[in-house]
């Protein structure tokens, strides 16, 4: 597990991997290959979504030093500031609130994930780390983005200092993903391990982040505004870095300082969904009939300003920047990918096709069902905002190279007992779409990548592929359909080529969702 813990410093690991794919037209004008140019382009996007200067953007102290100015909003300070935060951007983030507002911070408590101080100190990474003696006291957990022992203490110290709040004082509480499983407060008489198993279970059978976090909401102290609830009366601001489509404060790490009346018919329809009501435990069943009768209802949070400071949308800019610069025509789709991961695979095997064969010479052209099947597809995904027909003009009036850019998150239903990522996992459906049929004279890369470094349960960040992969896997004896059966894309990674297909980056100390490169270039 060490391993995956590693932050390493930018692509220090890609140029030690043989690129097989060395075709000329692979080949940019800065002469580096494209499996290599497309990892770095990943890594520096990345680095436009760092929690530091995301935080910079929105925190501002006055030239008095009294006042804190949050957007267009104003806090006094008098030695009246406390901290709590708790995800996988938390560190840096906390790192850059204590370096601007220091002097004023009485107390802080942050959850963070296991290992992350001794990465980010690996990679030389000084600026995301807290001061020798701070005043945060930071507590690690979460191990493979579940909650644990260590969460929960980390959960009931935050717990703690929020309740010993006063009205005169302001709590800046910083939030990003995986702040769900860093802030586990269960409401007795459920126990962490029986949380830890359903939402497990929950995850497995493909229920989306809205979904798990509605039942996440109905089962603990602190979300669903109650983290808010503890610190009443004092300020509340949080910074929110967003992980999840649509950037909803409710959804993301569980809104715990966003109002919210647990709905426990939804919950009841969730649990039906995934086939889990019947087996629930007791004590769950306890406590979502509680709350059905809870005479306080909804809590709320008029005491508080939430602030979204950051998201995925950056990390696409970012991304098609680069591109442009390294002169491709680069159209952002859509920061709001999310569904099946088998659909959202077939959806860029199609696009791959329908807008390859716009950039290559009249008749090449892809057939007209490809056309309506993508469109189709695009519906029943349900994307929104999507930029379909603005990408597919761009491509089709580019005289070049072409990169298109989305982000988002797909879910993946797991069957089998394999060892994956959905941004692996993606990526092997995808190769295994491009093979279907032949492309015409184009050549066809594509990246997905967890912007938090970290794949499932991996020591990956995620994986690449080209139309060649069904080829690939075929010269190495490698079932393509065999590894997906048993969501073994991973394993399958680490034997395709030694392993030259996986992008690693060690955890990079944000989380904005994954990002999408598709990569197309005339032959
Ligand atoms: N073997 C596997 N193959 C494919 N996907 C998997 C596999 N095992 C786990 N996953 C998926 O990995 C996801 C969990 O990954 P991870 O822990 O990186 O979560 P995350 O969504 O990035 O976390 P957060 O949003 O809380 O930061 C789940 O969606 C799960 O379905
Ligand atoms: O922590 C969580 O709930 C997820 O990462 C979504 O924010």
């Amino acid at each position: 597990m060490a391993a995956a813990l590693q932050v390493l410093p930018r692509l220090a690991r890609a140029p030690l991997r043989p690129l097989p794919w060395r075709g000329p037209v692979a080949r940019l004008a800065s002469g580096m290959a494209l499996p290599e140019q497309a990892q770095q382009l990943f890594e520096s996007a990345v680095g436009a979504v760092l929690p530091g200067p995301m935080l910079h953007r929105v925190l501002a102290l006055d030239p008095s030093g009294k006042q804190l100015k949050v957007r267009d909003r104003s806090f006094q300070l008098r030695h009246n500031l406390y901290l709590v935060g708790f995800g996988k951007a938390v560190l840096g983030m906390a790192a850059a609130a204590e370096e601007l507002l220091g002097q004023h911070l009485v107390q802080g408590v942050i959850s963070v994930p296991k290992g992350i101080r001794a990465a980010v100190e690996r990679a030389g990474k000084q600026e995301m780390l807290l001061k020798p003696h701070s005043r945060v006291q930071v507590f690690e957990g979460a191990e493979d983005n579940l909650p644990d022992r260590d969460a929960l203490r980390a959960a009931l110290a935050i717990r703690q200092l929020a309740e010993g709040l006063t009205a005169d004082d302001l709590l800046l509480v910083l939030i990003s993903g995986g702040g769900s499983a860093l802030l586990p407060a269960p409401i007795p008489p459920v126990t962490l391990e029986e949380k830890q198993t359903l939402t497990k279970l929950l995850a497995a059978r493909g229920a989306t982040i809205q979904e798990l976090n509605t039942i996440r909401k109905a089962l603990s102290q602190l979300k669903g505004g109650g983290l808010a609830q503890a610190a009443y009366p004092a300020q509340v601001v949080s910074l929110i870095l967003s992980d999840v489509v649509g950037d909803p404060i409710e959804v993301i790490a569980s809104g715990p300082t966003v109002a919210s009346a647990h709905n426990v018919q939804d919950c009841l329809h969730i649990l039906n969904r995934y086939g889990l009501r019947a087996a629930l435990p007791r004590s769950v069943k306890t406590v979502l009939a509680r709350a059905d009768s809870d005479p306080h209802g909804p809590r709320t949070c008029g005491h508080v300003l939430n602030v979204i400071i950051g998201s995925n949308v950056l990390v696409l800019a970012e991304a098609q920047r680069q591109a442009e610069l390294l002169g491709y025509r680069a159209v952002v789709l859509s920061a709001a990918m999310q569904g099946d991961v088998k659909s959202v695979a077939q959806f860029y095997g199609l696009l791959a096709r329908v807008a390859g064969a716009r950039l290559t010479p009249p008749g090449a052209a892809a057939s007209e069902e490809e056309d309506t099947e993508l469109h189709r597809l695009a519906a029943e995904l349900q994307l929104p905002a999507l930029q379909l027909e603005e990408a597919l003009e761009a491509v089709a009036g580019a005289q070049g190279p072409v990169c298109l850019l989305a982000g988002g998150e797909p879910t993946v239903q797991l069957q089998g007992s394999g060892k994956g990522g959905r941004n692996q996992e993606l990526a092997l459906r995808v190769g295994a779409e491009l093979g279907r049929q032949p492309l015409g004279p184009i050549d066809v890369f594509f990246l997905s990548g967890g912007t938090d470094g970290q794949d499932g349960p991996t020591e990956a960040a995620g994986a690449w592929v080209t139309s060649e992969l069904a080829n690939q896997a075929a010269a190495e004896g490698l079932d393509v359909a065999a590894f997906l059966a048993h969501n073994d894309s991973h394993s399958f990674f680490c034997r395709l080529q030694g392993g030259a297909h996986l992008l690693f980056t060690g955890l990079t100390g944000t989380n904005v969702m994954d990002a999408h490169l598709l990569f197309l270039r005339p032959q």
